[in-house]
């Protein structure tokens, strides 16, 4: 049969298959043994986007930090997450581009390559090396932190250390399974984006679950490659937590690619890789699973910390838990912005705060992008959580395909269909911008600046006297602010 024909010859081609992430995880920093009984200023658990910045700047401004990280230095974005999706994204962007001019394979097995010499192999000595260089120490171990010291576990030596100022946590999260009969993690056949973002195996036939970022992201990646994609969504949207036009436009924009969507669709039960949903029975060749994630908090049992209804570690404005002054929490651990940005942002709060330049952090400007063509921008508000806070909205679209810039996009390439808009979202009581949403090629380069917009607090009147570059995909933001502007004077 075809399917199995190209899984065959994509495994021959560089050996990964579908067993789980290659473990291939370099050597540096100490064992647990031999910092047993230590003092730092500040343990940071976890070197993800959250955990790494921060215990780079911290041992850069003088203090003594220890990192524990108990699988790669970097944690997931460089190595299984954001990089190779992106490096994924754009290798089947240009695949798309030469049209037939080159197989399926051939260009899939490239995009593999290039996916993993961007991603170093998902080999993190670099990113040791450059934590060792700015003087942080690093132990590989499992970290069990308790109210007096945090245990470190390695595969043959443990050991206890101590924190005199700060412990902090940024053990991050991991993807959920569902409820499903016969769903099972690991179980042949079943893929999380670390498995998909790590194979050379081009699947015939690919059903996606969950129709957030992941689920849009690797659609257009795999059906771009010649996959057959179902993408299985439960909600009535794609990226239902976004205001529901972007994720209907986002269902035209993958449909177009020839990906099957399915929305208001419940898996029911999975039996090897035949499913049935609420409406049918189908085989594929994998499943791949990205129904959203959950907070990482084994080893971190014994602090008895708040956590939300998500699992989510409960945080104040500067990121401190259950009300002490010494514990801190960032990153996906806290599900606030689950982004790398996000993250970032978050071990700057905690930085400031140790370096005795404390402020609170501001998560409002935060954007959401999902790095399809065309790209999604979102920040701030949907009208749901603003109404959630009590606050009344106001708000104003525009159809980017009829800004000057994209007819003449469309002119050069008239089969370019490409759906682009961008609507704000106001107070209708001050005028200020609190939330935008946007879909077009490249707008989360070109509705950057509404992320400071909304941080800024800008009024749509500012917003729309604010000359955008012509000819530009930006214009788009000129009509519906100035409507909202004329609105709410
Ligand atoms: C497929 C995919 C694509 C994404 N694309 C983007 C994107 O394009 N842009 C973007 O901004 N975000 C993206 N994200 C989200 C982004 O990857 C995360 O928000 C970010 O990496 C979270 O960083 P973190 O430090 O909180 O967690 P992590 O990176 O998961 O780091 C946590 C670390 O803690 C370690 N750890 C956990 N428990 C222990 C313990 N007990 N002892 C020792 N170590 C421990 C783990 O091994 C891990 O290395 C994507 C996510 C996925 C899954
Ligand atoms: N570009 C980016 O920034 C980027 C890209 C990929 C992933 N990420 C992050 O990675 C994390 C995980 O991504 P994700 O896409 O798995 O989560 P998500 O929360 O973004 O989306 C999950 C989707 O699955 C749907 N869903 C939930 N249960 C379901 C079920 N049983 N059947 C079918 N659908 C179901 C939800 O309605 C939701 O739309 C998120 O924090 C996301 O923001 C970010």
């Amino acid at each position: 049969m075809p399917n199995q024909q190209v899984v065959g010859m994509i495994r021959g081609m560089s050996g990964s298959g579908d067993e789980e992430v290659a473990e291939a995880v370099g050597k540096a920093g100490k064992t647990p043994a031999e910092i047993d009984g230590e003092r730092y200023d500040v343990i940071v658990i976890g070197t993800g986007s959250a955990g790494k910045p921060l215990a780079g700047e911290l041992a850069r401004a003088g203090l003594r930090v220890l990192a524990v990280e108990r699988h790669r230095i970097g944690g997931e974005c460089a190595y299984v997450a954001c990089v190779p999706s992106k490096s994924m994204l754009l290798s089947a962007r240009r695949h798309r581009s030469a049209g037939s001019a080159v197989p399926h394979l051939e260009a899939f097995a490239r995009a593999v390559r290039v996916r993993d010499d961007t991603v170093h192999h998902r080999e993190d000595t670099l990113a040791a090396h450059g934590m060792l260089e700015d003087g942080v120490e690093l132990v590989r171990a499992r970290a069990t932190a308790g109210p007096g010291g945090v245990r470190l576990d390695d595969d043959s030596t443990t050991g206890t250390v101590h924190w005199n100022t700060a412990l902090v946590l940024a053990t991050g999260a991991a993807a959920v399974m569902p409820p499903v009969d016969g769903l099972e993690r690991g179980a042949p056949g079943i893929w999380t984006s670390d498995v998909a973002l790590s194979t050379a195996e081009l699947p015939g036939r690919l059903a996606i679950l969950g129709g957030g970022a992941i689920g849009c992201e690797l659609s257009e990646v795999y059906a771009s490659f010649g996959s057959r994609v179902t993408l299985l969504q439960s909600a009535p949207t794609l990226l239902d937590r976004e205001q529901p036009w972007l994720g209907e436009a986002m269902a035209t924009s993958l449909e177009r690619l020839g990906v099957d969507v399915r929305t208001g669709t419940e898996l029911k039960r999975v039996d090897g890789t035949t499913l049935t949903t609420d409406g049918e029975t189908f085989a594929v060749d994998r499943l791949l699973v990205a129904v959203g994630k959950k907070p990482v908090l084994d080893g971190l049992e014994d602090l008895d910390l708040e956590t939300g209804k998500k699992g989510e570690v409960l945080v104040d404005a500067r990121m401190r838990v259950n009300g002490r002054t010494d514990v801190f929490a960032i990153g996906d651990l806290t599900a606030i912005n689950p982004y790398t940005h996000g993250a970032n942002h978050q071990a700057r709060v905690v930085a400031d705060e140790l370096l005795g330049r404390g402020r609170d952090a501001d998560h409002s400007g935060t954007p959401r992008v999902v790095y399809t063509d065309p790209a999604v921008f979102a920040v701030g508000d949907t009208e749901k959580t603003a109404a959630d806070r009590g606050v009344r909205t106001a708000t104003a679209r525009s159809d980017a395909t009829e800004t000057t810039r994209s007819a003449v996009e469309r002119t050069l390439d008239p089969d370019d269909d490409r759906p682009a808009g961008l609507e704000l979202i106001a107070d209708a009581d001050t005028g200020v911008l609190i939330g935008a949403a946007a879909i077009g090629p490249e707008a989360d380069a070109w509705a950057a600046e509404l992320a400071l917009a909304v941080r800024a607090r800008v009024t749509v009147q500012a917003l729309a006297d604010q000359p955008h570059a012509f000819p530009s995909w930006a214009e788009a933001i000129n009509a519906p602010a100035q409507e909202l502007a004329a609105r709410l004077r």
